[in-house]
């Protein structure tokens, strides 16, 4: 599913990410690291929405910055903060905007928009102006826009943040039960629990990388001591 080889990039002239190389195939994949380690860009470069500087990253086997196209059929993203993904006014357009980009026709996008509403039991929010529902309705908005596109590999940066309790228990056992593959950037690694694969990311480079309770233990241990030392020094920029 996953193919990165050699990826780096470079925006501005500083590096976020340095020569990452990584092929996975596990159905849940969750990524650590400190503020400013690179994980939102690696989550960029999965979903396309960046070239890499140098090298290459393919999605099922698609090469996500150049086929734009076939990346949008394959790779969805979830952002923290649902205001920075959606667009329109009401809940049935933001969900149709994504099947119409695929190549549907209206009918079908709205008809679709309507079953994936459903599936959810939010039909009744098919004319809802989105600024009037909360953030955690947002992001289930976003998510279902998403979902519609059934897409194979979802990536998800900080999906929980600002959530409530019971919101983010909602959400998820939403995503426990998704059929595609999910990348999970989170800095709780609670939410990793179960899953397959680890990812831990530090200063741009793989820092670690392997079984779930392996890595998320080895990464908690680190940050607890840096913790301990009480600075900043850490934090790039
Ligand atoms: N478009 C950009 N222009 C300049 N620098 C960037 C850009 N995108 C990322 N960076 C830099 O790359 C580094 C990694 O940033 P990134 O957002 O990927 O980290 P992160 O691990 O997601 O951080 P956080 O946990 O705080 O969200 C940071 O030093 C950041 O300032």
């Amino acid at each position: 599913m996953i193919d990165l080889n050699a990826v780096s990039l470079t925006p501005n002239g500083a590096a976020a990410l340095h020569d990452i190389s990584l092929r996975a195939n596990e159905r849940r994949i969750g990524v650590v690291g400190r503020n400013g380690s690179g994980k939102t860009s690696l989550a960029r470069i999965l979903a396309g929405l960046v070239a890499p500087t140098s090298g290459q990253a393919c999605i099922a086997g698609i090469d996500v910055a150049k086929d734009r196209k076939a990346a949008l059929r394959n790779v969805g993203i979830l952002f923290q903060n649902p205001d920075h993904q959606i667009i329109f006014p009401t809940v049935e357009e933001e969900i149709s905007f994504g099947l119409t980009q695929l190549g549907q026709p209206k009918v079908e996008a709205a008809h679709n928009t309507e079953a994936m509403l459903a599936q959810f039991n939010r039909a009744h929010w098919a004319k809802a102006a989105i600024h009037q529902l909360s953030q955690g309705q947002r992001q289930l908005v976003c998510l279902m826009s998403i979902l519609a596109m059934q897409p194979k590999l979802i990536i998800l940066d900080e999906p929980f943040a600002g959530l409530d309790i019971p919101t983010t228990l909602h959400l998820g056992r939403v995503l426990s039960q998704l059929d595609a593959h999910l990348v999970h950037i989170t800095h709780d690694p609670q939410y990793l629990s179960g899953y397959d694969r680890v990812i831990w990311i530090d200063e741009g480079r793989i820092a670690q990388d392997g079984a779930a309770k392996t890595v998320t233990k080895a990464f908690v241990t680190r940050m607890q001591q840096l913790g301990e030392q009480d600075d900043f020094t850490h934090l790039s920029g």
